[in-house]
């Protein structure tokens, strides 16, 4: 990363900002394809002969590669030594691959025999071919788009450094989520009449094909300012680079600590979750499929508002660490709710809003205070490596959750409901391990002085 000291590109507002549309753009078709099968979990029961636990496997494979083959790490790595245009451009192209891969898996044409069925059909024969290839798909998309969501960070920080950083980074998670509202809502819609789950899969190939795009835009932009950057010989290079020893000292720091396990813990409660949460609308509170994904978009609808709102009042008014314990709180009540409470459809509604502003406290309050725990030359391995240890939990909570769904509703009736509740006790007991690792972190926070309570803005 580098200092600018003469005037350059990235001092013109219109120029940034536009940046950042492109990137946000991009995260956007990442985030759409990311929730694109959850609200198909019923079709692809019926259709597919997936069971829940074949689901939540496939959901988990999103971070199988990043967690056992250390991609982010890897993902940190090449993006010091090769630069954003190419990680960002490579990882892009990655995605799309596995995006293209996945929707190939819910063809006819794969499904009668096509290139791969033959040989996904001759092992691990309990479970079915389509759901083999879409996990190798969706893992491969989950390299993609969580390295492209590093790039991200970075390009964010490049332009954005010294300027509105707190807010630029509210709005492109604004815009992330966007794309799950599109998936949640439109997503049952795009199957059409016929129910044909490959129909909005494609959709979602041809959206990440346009967001690619968008990034070569920005590679445009970003060439212009290394190129300004280069002739500029008053620009000092500092050293936030990768490097492994960085990782050691990470481990070191309890702050660090607490951070990347309330991060685990409570995206653990979050997105696991959202896999499930339109098929819980249909089996809990008895909502039609094509409408269960309108209550979920609750959720994002009421992020894409609140995180840049919470943003900016942290940036001005602090109080990062008791929001964050705040948050999960939250997180616990609306648990409880769906786990517990009668299935009225009041309470969808209320714990899914309680839910919004769970998910807009936290991550609203959470990676700014990274920057305050973590000295800038380590930011960007602090930042891989709590997105490494978050994969560990997207990976295993949506499997466990299939899981218990299936044991727990062993023997059930010919078209009787699914009871939730012991998979939706998981969830609380993830957010019960949040909020006590809130606490401590508030705690090791007044001990150590990190200042997260304080205002982002100094003045
Ligand atoms: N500038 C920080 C951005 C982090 C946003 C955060 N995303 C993640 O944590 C991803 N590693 C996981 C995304 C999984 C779904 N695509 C967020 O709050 O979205």
């Amino acid at each position: 990363m580098t200092a600018q000291l003469k005037e350059s590109i990235r001092d013109s507002k219109s120029a940034r900002w536009f940046v950042l549309i492109t990137v946000s753009f991009l995260m956007l078709t990442g985030y759409f394809f990311t929730d694109i099968m959850s609200p198909l979990q019923g079709m692809l029961r019926d259709q597919m002969g997936w069971s829940n636990s074949s689901y939540g496997t496939f959901a988990g494979s999103y971070s199988v590669l990043n967690v056992f083959c250390l991609m982010l790490i890897f993902g940190g790595i090449i993006l010091d030594k090769a630069g954003i245009r190419f990680t960002g451009t490579f990882f892009v192209g990655v995605m799309i691959f596995g995006a293209f891969l996945n929707y190939y898996a819910m063809t006819d044409t794969f499904n009668n025999g096509g290139l791969g069925y033959e040989f996904l059909n001759s092992f691990l024969t309990d479970y079915k071919p389509s759901l083999k290839m879409a996990m190798i798909g969706y893992a491969l998309f989950g390299v993609g788009v969580e390295i492209a969501g590093i790039t991200v960070s970075r390009i964010i920080v490049k332009w954005f450094k010294g300027k509105e950083m707190a807010l630029a980074m509210g709005l492109e998670m604004a815009c992330a989520r966007g794309g799950m509202l599109i998936a949640f809502t439109a997503s049952p819609f795009m199957t059409g009449a016929d129910k044909v789950i490959s129909r909005p899969l494609a959709f979602g190939v041809i959206l990440l094909i346009i967001g690619l795009l968008a990034f070569f835009v920005h590679n445009m932009m970003d060439k212009k300012l290394d190129a300004e950057v280069a002739a500029d010989e008053t620009v000092e290079s500092s050293e936030d680079e990768f490097k492994i020893s960085d990782v050691f000292l990470l481990f070191k720091n309890p702050g660090f600590l607490l951070i990347a396990f309330l991060c685990v813990l409570f995206y653990s409660a979050i997105f696991p979750f959202t896999k499930f949460a339109p098929d819980l609308m249909v089996q809990k509170y008895g909502f039609a499929e094509e409408f269960s994904g309108w209550i979920v978009g609750l959720l994002p609808i009421g992020t894409m508002v609140l995180t840049p709102v919470f943003g900016a009042f942290m940036d001005k008014k602090g109080k990062s660490a008791s929001i964050m314990m705040l948050g999960s709180l939250l997180l616990i009540f609306s648990h409880v709710i769906f786990a517990y409470l009668p299935s009225n459809t009041a309470f969808a509604f209320v714990a899914m809003v309680v839910l919004g502003f769970a998910f807009s406290f936290v991550p609203a309050a959470m990676w700014p205070s990274v920057p305050k725990i973590i000295p800038e030359s380590r930011l960007g391995s602090a930042y891989a490596m709590i997105f490494m240890i978050q994969n560990v939990g997207l990976m295993l909570f949506p499997m466990l959750l299939g899981y218990v769904l299936d044991q727990s509703n062993q023997g059930l009736a010919e078209g009787a409901s699914l009871d939730y509740t012991s998979s939706m006790t998981l969830m609380v007991g993830c957010g019960i391990a949040a909020l006590v690792v809130a606490f401590f972190l508030r705690v090791v926070d007044k001990k150590k002085g990190y200042g997260l309570d304080l205002p982002n803005i100094q003045k």
